[in-house]
């Protein structure tokens, strides 16, 4: 049950909720505008009086920014312990969503096209189950086909202890991560499977909509970053795009608000979405936009191509993927697709920030050719 008050707000509607906490339409009462309330859940105590003033410094910062492709914070409280965040309210899609119409425009699902390019949208997260054999959410054999689950919403990050539930021990595996100190986060929500034919990708129609909001991508983070900012957490669910195909990014400031520099909660958790953190964040270096700009290059990629550079069963896995191997090249999974946005996408996921497109700026520019 939602409350029925946070704060100032009449709570109206749940909109959803992701690894960090719910997010509600709500009515501020005081000027009867209606915003859109995230309430953060830090899955520790109560925070403290020095948190909430933490807190409140961080957001000061946000409600100064303004740009029409960032979502407008309003404020940020305490409601029951736990911080919340009053932003716009977007009318809208998050951008997986968005260019997932047109697919369902075009497509009627026929489960049993799935031809060694199909795509199938899969109720998974990031990663299979670990235990049992790899079966398809049918409960049938993989059968070789690319594993697309690109367009199941992505797990914010996953319960490492899982993969160590069976005694195994492999946290040698990378330098410089603990993958006990990950977030424990809860897996979305089941989605109906749709198998969208790989073609669908370079409709003109839906290319000239990715093209647009990338741009507008780059805007926002050649804004944020010009403010000596960094994401940190830049993924689909965290791009809006409203009715009128204006993008806003979302979700910006609160990676840093819950972990320190190295990214590492308090209770020793790694904030961030695996399948889209730069190799120096999995690492624990120092960050700067250039690792926001690898995520943009994970997300170009997969909607590019249908299915994310890296791909695998454990975070060990991915992470041992992102740091060593290539990923295969983008035109190799979808013949027909755009070689220039395929060139950009790659260089954005260069394992060397310094081998990188260096600003928004430069990706904008390079989308723009
Ligand atoms: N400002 C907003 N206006 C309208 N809807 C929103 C807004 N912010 C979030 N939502 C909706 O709420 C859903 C949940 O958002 P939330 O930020 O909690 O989850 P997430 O981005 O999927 O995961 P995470 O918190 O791990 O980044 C979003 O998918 C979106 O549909």
């Amino acid at each position: 049950m939602p409350p029925k008050a946070i704060g100032p707000y009449r709570v109206l509607e749940t909109l959803g909720s992701g690894g960090a906490g719910t997010v509600y339409r709500a009515l501020d009462r005081r000027s009867n505008d209606e915003v859109a309330l995230k309430l953060l859940s830090t899955g520790g105590p109560s925070l403290d009086d020095r948190a909430a003033r933490r807190l409140a410094r961080e957001f000061e910062t946000l409600a100064d920014l303004s740009h029409p492709n960032v979502v407008k914070v309003f404020e940020a409280g305490i409601h029951a312990g736990q911080p919340y965040l009053a932003m716009e309210l977007i009318e809208g899609l998050t951008l997986r969503h968005y260019l997932d119409v047109s697919f369902n425009d075009l497509h009627t699902p026929t489960p049993s096209s799935r031809g060694p390019f199909s795509l199938r949208r899969t109720a998974d997260d990031d990663f299979g189950s670990e235990d049992g054999p790899d079966e398809d959410d049918d409960g049938s054999e993989d059968d070789g086909t690319f594993d697309l689950n690109a367009f199941a919403e992505e797990a914010p990050s996953e319960d490492l202890a899982s993969f160590h539930g069976a005694g195994e021990d492999d946290s040698d595996g990378l330098p410089g991560v603990d993958p006990r100190r990950a977030g424990v986060r809860a897996p979305p929500p089941s989605r109906t499977p749709a198998t969208p034919k790989l073609a669908d990708l370079n409709r003109p129609e839906r290319m000239g909509k990715l093209k647009d909001a990338m741009l507008q991508v780059c805007e926002a983070l050649a804004y944020i970053h010009g403010h000596g900012l960094v994401h940190r957490d830049l993924k689909p669910s965290n791009i809006m795009v409203d009715d009128d195909r204006q993008v806003r990014l979302m979700d910006f400031g609160l990676a840093k608000f819950l972990a320190d520099d190295a990214g590492i909660t308090a209770d020793g958790k790694l904030v961030g979405t695996y399948r889209y953190m730069a190799p120096e964040q999995i690492l624990g270096e120092p960050l700067d936009g250039r690792a926001d700009l690898y995520s943009l290059g994970v997300i170009l990629y997969e909607l590019l191509s249908g299915r994310p550079p890296f791909d695998a069963k454990t975070p060990h896995e991915l992470w041992r993927q992102v740091l060593e191997t290539e990923p295969p090249p983008l035109l190799a999974l979808n013949l027909h697709g755009d070689p220039q946005l395929a060139r950009v996408a790659h260089r954005l996921i260069r394992k060397e920030p310094d081998d990188r497109f260096q600003t928004a700026e430069e990706v904008y520019e390079a989308l723009s050719e």
